[in-house]
């Protein structure tokens, strides 16, 4: 299997766009498609841009950059979340967008990949100023989102509170209300229970999953989760609540590892009170490194891209990664974990309960009709279970990593619905 990087060079820092790139082309020489959809596919369709002047509490006025990045639609909208955070990037959201293309393929959902995001620091942000940012935001990409078009949804940074003021600026602008624009809206407007919980809880189910197939069991399963808001903290209370041993979980400012288990419905997340992780009264404060290094049976970062490099993945400890974060394990490292016998399940299987939820609120929008959080989680059950039995099926059949696998589930997909649509070469 061909790789551009070795364990042994040192790690250039990678985009989220170059490792999107390397991952598509591996997975590519496994398959047989046409040599110029991948290289289509290695590209975005569309990246905008956009500047947002917002008048801050002060009276001043501040300008920040936007993007929606719009990867393929050729199974439907592009659909994916909308990030604020200070190192959002163009490039950052090609790749993104990328792996959510790839994400709505392998959970065979009718849409294409897109993300987007304002260049920002939220935490900088009184709820005014944000609402203002997000109103603005929502009529600078007017024109190229809509229930059939792109539909953002939350991601780092946003909420559905973010979500509910997108949605409430652009049916203002269309005069009409428009719900199925964005997803992981608030249920009171045509949100879908379950949607918060869903990515978290996806991580947990395929995590369960995987013990299952590696013949583990549950209850002696040790987990440490780097980061705890929407994704992080709901998946480790999902694999608490069925008998796991969470040990430790870390924000922005610090892990706290507890080895006789935490009480993970104890620790306040990221939405519940910032900054209340490291705060919390453990037996023991790590460095976020540290979390990533520790003797663990399953380490789950779900925090931001890039923390796994060649740099750590040697001192990674745990028996199994499994992806909450988009993007977390670089391409170096993701050869060190093969040869190390680490398996890696990856993002875009692992925390696909989000987009599928979304899927779920995109038809109760366009229905009128609201799911209970009971049908909410037995479909999501049901769609998990499907996409991770697809995925096993390739693992098993072609010696590939769980990545790989993944990938070719996801690219046949896709490649077939280029060639019949036959849009090109
Ligand atoms: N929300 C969603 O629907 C989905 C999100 N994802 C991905 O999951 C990841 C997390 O997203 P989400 O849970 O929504 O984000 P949130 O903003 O809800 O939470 C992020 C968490 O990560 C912590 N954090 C931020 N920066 C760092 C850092 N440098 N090191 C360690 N911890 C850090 C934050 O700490 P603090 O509280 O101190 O800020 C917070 O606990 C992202 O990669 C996102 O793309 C994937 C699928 C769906
Ligand atoms: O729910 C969605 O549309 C996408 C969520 C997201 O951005 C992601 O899965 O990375």
């Amino acid at each position: 299997m061909s790789q551009e990087t070795s364990p042994s060079e040192p790690e250039a820092q990678e985009t989220a766009v170059e490792t999107a790139r390397r991952q598509l082309e591996r997975a590519a020489a496994h398959l047989d498609v046409d040599p110029g959809v991948v290289e289509r596919l290695k590209h975005p369709t569309k990246v905008h841009q956009v500047s947002i002047p917002l008048k801050r509490d002060n009276g001043e006025t501040e300008i920040y950059t936007g993007y929606r990045a719009q990867h393929d639609s050729v199974r439907g909208p592009f659909k994916g979340g909308l990030r604020y955070h200070p190192e959002v990037s163009a490039d950052e959201c090609i790749g993104l967008s990328m792996w959510m293309t790839w994400k709505c393929a392998v959970m065979d959902l009718p849409f294409g990949g897109g993300k987007g995001g304002i260049v920002v620091n939220p935490k900088e942000l009184s709820s005014d100023e944000k609402e203002r940012l997000t109103r603005r935001f929502a009529q600078e990409l007017r024109d190229f989102v809509g229930p059939m078009k792109d539909i953002p949804a939350p991601d780092m940074g946003t909420d559905p509170q973010t979500m509910a003021w997108f949605m409430d600026a652009y049916s203002m602008q269309q005069g009409e209300t428009i719900p199925g624009v964005v997803t992981g809206k608030p249920p009171v407007i045509g949100g879908s229970y379950g949607r918060e919980e869903a990515p978290g809880h996806s991580v947990a189910i395929v995590a369960r999953e995987a013990i299952d197939y590696y013949d583990w069991e549950i209850e002696d399963t040790t987990v440490a989760v780097q980061g705890f808001g929407s994704v992080g903290a709901n998946a480790a209370r999902s694999l608490d609540e069925w008998g796991a041993k969470v040990v430790a979980v870390s924000d922005v400012n610090g892990a706290i590892y507890d080895p006789t288990g935490l009480d993970t419905r104890d620790v306040e997340g990221h939405d519940e009170r910032p900054g209340m992780v490291s705060g919390y009264d453990a037996p023991q404060k790590l460095g976020n490194e540290e979390l990533l290094e520790l003797d663990v049976d399953i380490l789950i970062p779900a925090a931001v891209g890039n923390v796994l490099t060649a740099e750590n993945a040697n001192d990674v400890q745990a028996r199994m990664v499994v992806e909450g974060a988009n993007g977390p394990t670089t391409t170096a490292a993701d050869v060190i974990f093969e040869g190390n016998d680490v398996p890696v399940i990856p993002d875009i299987l692992a925390n696909a309960g989000g987009v599928t939820v979304s899927y779920f609120e995109w038809l109760q929008d366009i229905n009128r009709r609201q799911w209970s959080l009971d049908r909410v989680n037995k479909e999501l059950e049901t769609q998990m279970l499907k996409a991770w039995n697809a995925v096993r099926r390739e693992y098993e059949a072609r010696d590939v990593t769980w990545r790989d696998a993944a990938y070719l589930v996801a690219l046949s997909r896709v490649a077939e619905a280029h060639d019949a649509r036959g849009l090109w070469p």
